[in-house]
């Protein structure tokens, strides 16, 4: 599985370095109120799983899974929920937990989908930006690294749901996935 990694981007003790200083920030910024942290499944597992041990504060988790990358390394476009939240949200101070924004459709979609169940407070935790992919402004309140446009595995992100384990995050070699455009390429 490593020999299919051309660069290690991030190693593992820079990602566990960064998640501390992103829970002490939110634990101060949410001190006194018990926020709802909502992680994205499947790729945000790992962070949000890091992301709670490093925030001694009263929260609640909750998860929703939604795809719009399916086989392919490009967004489809087409946001679609998988597994929805298990709880109402109204009037609740919600922190979504993504561990990336690339187009930034995934995030404005569920941006939208929510605010629409009326919580007291929505924000943005991301692990990684690829900002010069962006398709849609959506804000990022607590981001842990900016990132180059490569299609990056590892830590919870993976290519055809492969790679997920791996510590760190990396840049998966080219050809692995060149010319690949979803299902009928497998
Ligand atoms: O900004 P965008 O271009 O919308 O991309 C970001 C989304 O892409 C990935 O999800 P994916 O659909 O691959 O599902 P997964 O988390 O299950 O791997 C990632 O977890 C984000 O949710
Ligand atoms: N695994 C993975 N999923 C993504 N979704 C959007 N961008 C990426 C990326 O670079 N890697």
């Amino acid at each position: 599985m490593n020999s299919d990694i051309e660069q290690i981007l991030i190693t593992e003790s820079e990602l566990q370095a960064k998640i501390k200083e992103l829970g002490s920030r939110i634990a101060e910024d949410y001190k006194d109120k018990i926020p709802v942290l909502i992680g994205v499944l499947n790729g945000a597992v790992m962070f949000v799983s890091d992301l709670i041990r490093a925030c001694p504060i009263q929260l609640n988790i909750d998860f929703m899974a939604v795809s719009s990358y399916q086989d392919s390394t490009e967004s489809s476009g087409v946001v679609k929920i998988i597994k929805d939240l298990d709880r109402n949200i109204s009037g609740r101070h919600i922190l979504i937990v993504e561990d990336i924004i690339d187009t930034g459709l995934t995030l404005s979609y569920l941006l939208e989908t929510l605010q629409a169940r009326h919580p007291a407070s929505i924000k943005v935790c991301a692990l990684l930006d690829k900002a010069s992919r962006r398709r849609v402004n959506v804000p990022i309140d607590y981001l842990g690294f900016q990132i180059p446009d490569k299609f990056v595995v590892g830590y919870g992100l993976d290519f055809r749901d492969l790679y997920r384990n791996l510590p760190y995050i990396g840049v998966l070699k080219p050809y692995l996935y060149e010319g690949i455009t979803g299902d009928n390429d497998i």
